[in-house]
């Protein structure tokens, strides 16, 4: 028998939430502690409660997970110790109770990124039926378990039907077919986690100020940077400071380790410009293969 410790692993909950799904593909089903929000599994692993977290952080039809990068750049001591990036595939369902009457529903609940993949969906078939946000899809299912008599509809994985006993009305909703979900995993530790079929490239996420002084070009320049060194950039994302309108910082995911020399260069020339530099970590990404969820 391994006397390796089970790593406890806190997850946008509850349980069949997307999020679960891209944790159970990289830690296994042991260990995994639903929470019920992004700040709650942020906070669990400051708080040393559990090793790691599972959030999400970007889907390809949405953009940015705000919640995340709000509480990962603003104050946080995390770093990322690898990203999931797992297919995402939106199914409407009710309760079975409720299978019949789907034409009476009042309101279709879901998490807003869910209800945005879906937003064409739901314009053609439920044009005026009131869109519920919730805290995740999984929630969102959980709920109409418990309220069976309740006229909700909601869109959720297969795993959230299955879990909580759900009719599927209708199966892949979503509104494009390249629906994608990005996960970070994070830890108190800067490590990067090995994993079956990882990226061959490590990715370093950074997080840059600008100096006070509003100088005209400094993005040109701080782009420069990298350029002139074929450091090659897969995200530019600029977030409020929340300093004051207008004052924004920038997060940069570059195809490079942070141990790689071109790098080290490239954050102490970033530094000579009076740019604050706060790196995230290198890791690597999994791409998680296409389940039936
Ligand atoms: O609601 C869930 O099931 C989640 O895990 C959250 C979340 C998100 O934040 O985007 C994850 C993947 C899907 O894009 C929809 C919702």
């Amino acid at each position: 028998m391994s006397d390796k410790k089970i790593p406890l692993v806190a997850f946008l909950g509850p349980e069949a939430s997307f999020t679960h799904v891209a944790a159970n593909s990289f830690f296994g089903t042991s260990g995994l502690v639903p929470h019920p929000t992004i700040p709650d599994c942020i906070e669990a692993v400051e708080a040393g409660q559990v090793d790691y977290a599972v959030v999400p952080l970007e889907n390809a039809l949405e953009g940015s997970v705000p919640m995340t990068l709000d509480y990962l750049f603003h104050g946080s001591k995390l770093f990322i110790n690898a990203e999931i990036s797992t297919p995402i595939q939106q199914h409407l369902m009710v309760n079975e109770k409720q299978a019949r009457f789907v034409d009476e529903i009042e309101s279709i609940n879901s998490h807003p990124h869910a209800l945005a993949q879906c937003h064409k969906y739901l314009r053609n078939h439920f044009r005026h039926v009131p869109l519920v946000q919730m805290t995740s899809t999984a929630a969102a299912a959980k709920y109409i378990s418990e309220h069976p008599d309740e006229k909700i509809a909601v869109i959720a994985n297969r795993l959230a039907a299955e879990k909580y006993g759900l009719h599927i009305e209708e199966e892949n909703i979503h509104d494009l077919d390249f629906n994608h979900t990005r996960f970070a995993v994070l830890s108190t530790q800067k490590q990067s986690l090995e994993h079956e079929g990882r990226s061959e490239k490590t990715k370093t996420t950074l997080m840059i100020k600008l100096p006070e002084d509003d100088r005209s070009g400094i993005l040109h320049q701080i782009l420069s940077v990298f350029a002139w060194r074929r450091l090659n950039l897969s995200k530019i994302e600029s977030r409020p400071l929340k300093t004051g309108l207008g004052n924004y910082f920038f997060i940069i995911d570059v195809l490079e380790s942070e141990d790689h020399s071109m790098m080290k260069g490239a954050i102490e020339e970033l530094t000579v410009l009076n740019c604050s530099v706060q790196t995230f970590g290198s890791y690597y990404t999994y791409e998680q293969q296409p389940s039936r969820h």
